[in-house]
């Protein structure tokens, strides 16, 4: 496979995330294409797939996507994936008032992350969940629903959490190693095949 692979994302901060996550500690070169992506509705993994498909279809290459998902237990899960367009209308407030007639402020962020190697290649999918609670907004408003989500066993919310320590924990963290793991290790099969 060539040493390139093209994360197609219209957020600059999760590219800078996912940039600052991988270090220098992987064997490709990651680059970035900013393209607004078609996202049906349907399952989580189902939109990846898809995303992933429409992304491979532009770049002609070495693809990966990212789709973020917060998911309300009370709400059986949703908003879920279309996360983006309730936060674009309700802001965190409106998002923590959502959960004002339930006790469970519990809440799952997910991020899968979809990889292929061309149009017509199967899409591998790594993801990462991270538990949390809902609260009243609070910290640094960067970045979508941060001021909302307190991960479980802190008592700040990843708005307030510096951004090394949200880099430890996070649903982003967590789908980036498991991608770092797998490249990694192909590479190392392949190095080993050719010696
Ligand atoms: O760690 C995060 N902390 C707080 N907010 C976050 C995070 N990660 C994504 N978000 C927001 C961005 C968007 O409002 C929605 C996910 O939607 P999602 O479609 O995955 O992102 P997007 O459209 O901004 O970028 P992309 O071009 O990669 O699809 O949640
Ligand atoms: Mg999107």
């Amino acid at each position: 496979m060539s040493r390139v692979i093209t994360f197609v994302t219209g957020n600059i901060k999760k590219l800078e995330e996912v940039k600052s996550i991988l270090g220098h500690n992987f064997p490709y070169e990651l680059r970035s294409e900013k393209i607004d992506l078609p996202e049906l509705q349907g399952e989580i993994d189902e939109i990846s797939r898809i995303k992933c498909k429409e992304a491979a279809k532009h770049i002609k290459g070495p693809v990966v996507v990212e789709d973020t998902s917060l998911c309300f237990n009370a709400l059986k899960g949703l908003p879920g994936p279309y996360i983006k367009w309730f936060l674009d209308k309700l802001e965190p407030e409106g998002l923590h008032k959502l959960l004002a007639g339930f006790e469970d402020k519990s809440a799952q962020a997910i991020c899968t992350l979809a990889f292929t190697r061309d149009e017509n290649s199967e899409v591998i999918l790594f993801q990462g969940v991270t538990n949390g609670t809902i609260v009243a907004p609070r910290g640094c408003r960067d970045f979508g629903w941060d001021p909302i989500f307190q991960p479980d066993d802190y008592d700040k919310t990843y708005g307030e959490l510096p951004k090394e320590t949200k880099n430890k924990i996070s649903h982003r963290y967590r789908a980036v190693d498991k991608l770092r793991e797998y490249f990694v290790d192909s590479k190392k099969s392949s190095a080993s095949k050719k010696s």
